[in-house]
């Protein structure tokens, strides 16, 4: 077993609310491992603590052995962490393909003039090809972004992340506000890129974490509830009895 993200006793308080409370988490390498817990547990607190956006108040994250505690979170994607589903990650006047090539450039590291030279950029063209394709954007590669649906703005958003070529990916509520058609669609291809990847996401529809998470932690009131696939969580007293408290879900 090899451990790709672990957390220890990481804590968030804000003004004397500890909002996540000695958290011990590893996720991994090669699972898709899911967040759960009733609203106002901590998981986009804790999530954010994981991503960088926010600096804790005690405790220690490490990447592949390496701390990362103290690092931005442009730092932390330079080292194949990358946090997905931001909207705002996508040009909505682009492109499909042209928010694909940004991206891929931006891996690259490359200077802006350099990018805008059309012969330099059509380079970028087959491999944004292939991750259009991927998720399933083939015949919108000249759309532009802000007239996709919702389903496929987030698809985009995946191939725009899959073009930075990441070693594990944070999904924050992939399927928040989809129609159940994109849910199945945006589950199948979370499993599909998994396959290679780690993958951690907070979710709250437990029909795609049960279908889809190999592993569960479950948060209440900023500490581990419980971790376990998802048959053994279930059976949890303490996990029933948190989300029915909350008349969550
Ligand atoms: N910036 C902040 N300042 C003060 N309190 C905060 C801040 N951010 C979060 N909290 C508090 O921390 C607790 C955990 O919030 P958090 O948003 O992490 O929970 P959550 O599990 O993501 O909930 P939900 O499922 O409703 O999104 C809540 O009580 C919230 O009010």
């Amino acid at each position: 077993m090899s451990i790709v993200l672990k957390a220890e006793g990481l804590t968030k308080e804000f003004k004397g609310f500890v909002a996540v409370n000695k958290v011990d988490l590893e996720v991994e390498k090669g699972t898709i491992h899911a967040l759960i817990g009733p609203n106002g547990a901590g998981k986009t607190t804790f999530f954010n603590l994981l991503t960088k956006f926010l600096q804790p108040t005690a405790g220690r994250i490490t990447y592949q052995e390496r701390d990362i505690t103290g690092m931005s979170p442009a730092g932390i994607a330079q080292l194949g962490m990358v946090r997905s589903f931001q909207i705002s990650a996508v040009f909505s006047d682009l492109t499909v393909l042209e928010n694909v090539r940004i991206a891929l450039q931006r891996k690259r590291g490359e200077s802006f003039d350099f990018w805008r030279s059309e012969k330099i950029l059509s380079r970028f063209d087959d491999d944004a090809h292939g991750y259009i394709e991927d998720v399933g954007l083939g015949e919108f590669i000249n759309h532009r972004a802000g007239e996709l649906s919702y389903g496929r703005k987030r698809a985009l958003e995946i191939a725009t992340t899959l073009a930075l070529d990441p070693g594990m990916l944070l999904l924050d509520e992939p399927m928040a506000g989809m129609a159940q058609q994109d849910v199945e669609r945006i589950s199948a291809l979370i499993r599909r890129i998994a396959k290679n990847r780690t993958v951690l996401m907070v979710e709250h529809n437990l029909s795609v974490v049960a279908d889809l998470s190999d592993r569960i932690t479950v948060l209440a009131r900023g500490e581990v509830l419980a971790e376990g696939d998802y048959a053994a969580i279930s059976r949890s007293p303490a996990v029933i009895e948190a989300y029915i408290g909350t008349g969550d879900e």
